[in-house]
Parts: C-alpha cells; structure tokens; sequence
C-alpha cells in the first residue's frame, strides 16, 4: 500500500501506523495498529473518551489526561533531582537519534501535515537543532550571588517548574513539539504533550526518541485530542504552565483557563505580517524573500509576511518577477523530491482559503496567478485539497484579505511612497508577530525594524528560524518566547535565598 520510494526503508513504528485520512493528501499512507498516546514511557489506549472519535483514535478524556499528569509528576521527581550535565547527555542524545531518523521523520511530517519532503527535513533539521541548543544551556542554568552588609548574602536558584503542558497547532507538529519540550525539559520540567488532532502521530516519534534517549519513563507524554482534552489538561491544577501554538481565539481561551489557576502561559498564536520592499533593495533577494515569506507549508505559517508592502519606483518590475517565479511552484505529491507545495491541512481550511480569495475579487483585488484548486496528474491525488498559490494586486489596507490571516498561499501586494507612510501602515494591525525589510541602506533598514510593532523581524531575509534567536509575538499575536536563551525563563522560576552571618536583629 505504501510502496513508494523512501517509505520502504521506514521503521517498524512507522510502519506499524494505519491508514489515516491524511492519506488522501500526499500517495504516501500509514497504518496506524498502535496507540498514540505515549504515557509512562510507552503508547497507551487512552483510559477513557472525551466522546468524539476522530479518525482512527480515540480523543483522551479527564482520566486519561489525569493518568498522563500522575506519570508526569512522577518522573519529575526523578528528572528535576539530575544535575544540568546529566540532563545535557540525554538531550544531546535525543537530537543525535532525530538526526540519525530525519528521513524517516520527515517521511511521516509530509503524510502527516501535506508539507513537501524539502521543508518537512528543514523542519527536522530546526527540530534537532533545538534539542541540542537546550542541552547546551541545560548545565549553565545559574543564579546569581548577591552581597549584603556585615557579610550576609543572598543568591537565588533557577528550579524548574513542574508539570508543562505544550499545546500544538498542525503547522510544524514534530516541530512545535520539539520547541516546547526541548527548554522544558533542559529547565528539568515534565510535559504533556496534545498535538492538533489534524496531525497527530509525529509526535510520539519524538516520545519515543525521548524515552530512546534515557528520560525517565513518564518525562514526556503525548495525549490525543481536540479541545476537550486540552481544556482537561489547561485546568488540571498539577499544571504548572502551559505553552500554546494556535489561533486567537483558542489562545483566549487557554489563557482565561490559566488564569483561574494563577498559571504562566505562553502563547504563540496568529499574524498578519508586513514584508516592506524598499526601492533600493536587491530585487532578486526581495523576491526570493517574498515567496519564502508566503509559500512555505502552503502559506500555512503564523509569521508569514503576507501583506507585501513595494514602493512604487519598483512595483510593477517586483511584481512581475513575484508572479513569475510563483507560477514555477512545484505543486504535488510533497513525498517526490522536487515537490515545493503540496496540499492544504484539510478540505474545511482549503475552502476557507478559496473563500478569501473570491471576497479579494469582489472587493476589488485583482488575481495575477494562482487562488484556484489544482488538481495533480496523478490520479491518487485528484481529491487532495490543493490550491495554486495566489499573487493579489490593487490590493487596499482596508479590505478582507489584507486584515484578516488566512493561513494559506496568498499573497497581497500594497504599493507605498514614503518610509513614514508605510511604517503607518504595517503598524495598523492588531497582530504583531513579525515583519520584514528588504533595503540596502542599512541605517534605514535599523531605523525601520526598530519602529515595527512586532516581536520578530527580517532585515533582508524572511523566514529563518535559527534556535539561537528568540520567537514570538506582539499585540494579539502572544506573549512569552520560544527558542533562544530567554526562553529557558518561561520554563523555570526564581528562588531568592536571604543568608544571615549576624544575629537577628528584631523590630519586637
Ligand atoms: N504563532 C504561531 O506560532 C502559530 C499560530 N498558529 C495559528 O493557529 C491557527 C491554526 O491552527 P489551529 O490548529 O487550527 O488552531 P487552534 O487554535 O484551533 O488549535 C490549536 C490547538 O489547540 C487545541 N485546542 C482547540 N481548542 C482548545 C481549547 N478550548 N482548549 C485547549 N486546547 C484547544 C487544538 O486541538 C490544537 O491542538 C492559525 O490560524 C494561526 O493563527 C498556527 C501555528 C503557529
Ligand atoms: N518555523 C517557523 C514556525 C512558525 C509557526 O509555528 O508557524
């Protein structure tokens, strides 16, 4: 069923999965014949139901949810004792077992999610990337010492905060799984993982590769679900924090859930970004950095710059080019290697997209390329949910497509005059998760990002996602961090410890 070339060298795990409707997406299938929730340190049948059966597993209900915490808890013990250096060894081995599997990894990321083959091992690569980043910051987790008078002192303790709780969208599922766990588990937390119930088996890839690795049984857990089981997980008061990728809406929720048990939340959620093209720019960079900046994973990227701002001088010669190496996109099965888009997550969002481009028509936008299905030539794929990525022109700050996310490869092209105008108007959002800049004046290019209302910005690039840098967002857009060095403080907590080498001196 499965015969295709790179599936048959897949693992026993991997080919132990049962069709799943993902199939319908790419001609790559898996057998889904285990479960997948991981608890404890192997896959578990949840203990009970939320109710609704999605697919070919069964959502994870309060039991279940209560059950996945009790072994996170347990392992915490064990984990949160081990010295920063023994916590570096089993991470710094995780990453080398993603490393030594990325093909087999990106394999089921593709069937998984519809991501080509290409993108899905960048993903892997980022994933690896972030383990051993976190491994490396694990044994330097420090306080500081602080001298007080007639010789007494203070220092303070980085701990970890307990049981994490890492929510996923279906974008980058091994991906965001990786993201969360690698900082919660260096700061020597337990997690319980819930993928999107779009995308669910990749991360038990990693489960597994955790447990491989030598993290005490029950460390990191994933269960399945859809909101139900999420809220179960959100309201759990041996929660200590959660971190959440996903949409406005959602994140809203999550964080009044939090709220009620005084829990810190970090939230990763929509955008709307502004990608501004000065005149002055290397066009060729300029356009590269467009397409990167609203094709990846099928337009279906939080940080994509889709509000494409071009100064006049450069506007009709920009776009030219934009549309000419748009329509070269390879759409089609993301399995074959010189795949670059394939299909959406699923028909609803497909739909959806479609949806937003017939409302840019009506408004008054004008389709240079693209913004209709594709149908592959292979006959495996003709009910796959594929769209021709869309380039919009005469496009206005007022209309649907240029306020509104959509989540998937369409492109609005804005024209301005001046720096002051076009900061004004890439400003104009209730998002602020990222922007970009392409220009060679390189004071212009600082004078811009530092006015940008954003918590992550391009000069001359979009899309990068090295580990090292922290990721998140402004305004509606989130809080809190992924990756980089900060990152390691939404996981922990401080402890101040007030030494006296006196006698106390009482007010009584
Ligand atoms: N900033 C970022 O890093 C990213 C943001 N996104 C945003 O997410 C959206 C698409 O992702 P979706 O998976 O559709 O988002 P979503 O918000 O519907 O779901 C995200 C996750 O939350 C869970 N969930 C849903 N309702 C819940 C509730 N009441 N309590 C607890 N958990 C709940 C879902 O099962 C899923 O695992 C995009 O529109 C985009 O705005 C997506 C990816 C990355
Ligand atoms: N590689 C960037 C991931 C952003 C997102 O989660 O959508």
């Amino acid at each position: 069923m499965f015969l295709r070339a790179g599936l048959a060298a897949l693992s026993p795990l991997l080919r132990s999965l049962r069709p799943s409707p993902v199939a319908a997406m790419s001609t790559g299938t898996f057998v889904v014949s285990q479960p997948l929730n991981y608890r404890g340190g192997a896959r578990v049948e949840p203990a009970d139901a939320s109710g609704r059966v999605i697919a070919t597993f069964t959502c994870s209900g309060e039991k279940e949810v209560n059950l996945a915490v009790q072994n996170a808890k347990a392992a915490f013990k064990i984990w949160s004792q081990k010295s920063g250096m023994e916590r570096c060894r089993i991470l710094l081995e995780a990453a080398r077992i993603i490393r030594e599997r990325e093909d087999e990894i990106a394999t089921m990321e593709c069937i998984n999610n519809g991501k080509s083959i290409f993108e899905a091992r960048l993903d892997i690569d980022i994933s690896w990337q972030c383990l051993e980043y976190y491994a490396g910051l694990a044994a330097s987790m420090a306080g500081e010492h602080i001298q007080l008078p007639g010789g007494s002192f203070g220092y303070t303790r980085r701990e970890p905060l307990g049981v994490c709780v890492g929510i996923g969208a279906w974008n980058y599922p091994f991906q965001i799984a990786s993201w969360k766990s690698a900082p919660a588990l260096a700061c020597g937390n337990a997690m319980v993982f819930k993928p999107s119930p779009f995308t669910p088996v990749s991360a038990l890839l990693l489960a597994e590769i955790y447990s491989e690795a030598g993290v005490p049984p029950g460390l990191f857990n994933v269960v399945q679900g859809g909101a139900a089981t999420g809220q179960f997980l959100c309201q759990h008061p041996d929660v200590a924090k959660v971190s959440f990728t996903g949409s406005v809406p959602t994140g809203m929720k999550i964080m009044e859930m939090s709220a009620k048990g005084i829990k810190p939340v970090t939230l990763e959620l929509g955008g709307k970004s502004p990608l501004i093209i000065f005149s002055d720019c290397d066009m060729n960079n300029a356009v590269k950095g467009a397409l990167m900046a609203n094709f990846l994973t099928q337009g279906q990227v939080c940080c994509n710059g889709t509000r494409v701002f071009v100064q006049k001088e450069i506007l009709d010669k920009f776009t030219e080019e934009v549309v000419k190496q748009t329509q070269r996109i390879k759409i089609g099965d993301p399995l074959l290697e010189d795949t670059r888009m394939g299909p959406l997550i699923n028909r609803p969002h497909l739909e959806r997209v479609l949806g937003f481009v017939k409302v840019a028509k009506e408004q008054g936008a004008k389709v240079l390329c693209g913004g209709d299905i594709y149908v592959p030539e292979d006959p495996k794929l003709k009910d796959g949910y594929y769209m021709r990525p869309c380039v919009l022109t005469n496009c206005r700050d007022d209309m649907t497509c240029v306020k509104e996310e959509i989540f998937g490869p369409v492109m609005s092209i804005l024209s301005f005059d001046t720096e002051a105008e076009v900061l004004e108007r890439a400003n104009d959002t209730t998002f602020g998760l990222a922007a970009g800049v392409f220009t060679r004046d390189i004071q212009r290019a600082h004078r811009v990002v530092a006015e940008l209302q954003a918590g992550t910005c391009f000069i001359n690039n979009y899309n990068v996602s090295p580990v090292e840098l922290p990721f998140g967002g402004y305004k509606k857009s989130g809080f809190g961090r992924e990756n980089g060095r900060v990152t390691i403080e939404y996981y922990s907590q401080l402890k101040t410890v007030c030494v006296e080498m006196g006698d106390v001196e009482s007010a009584f």
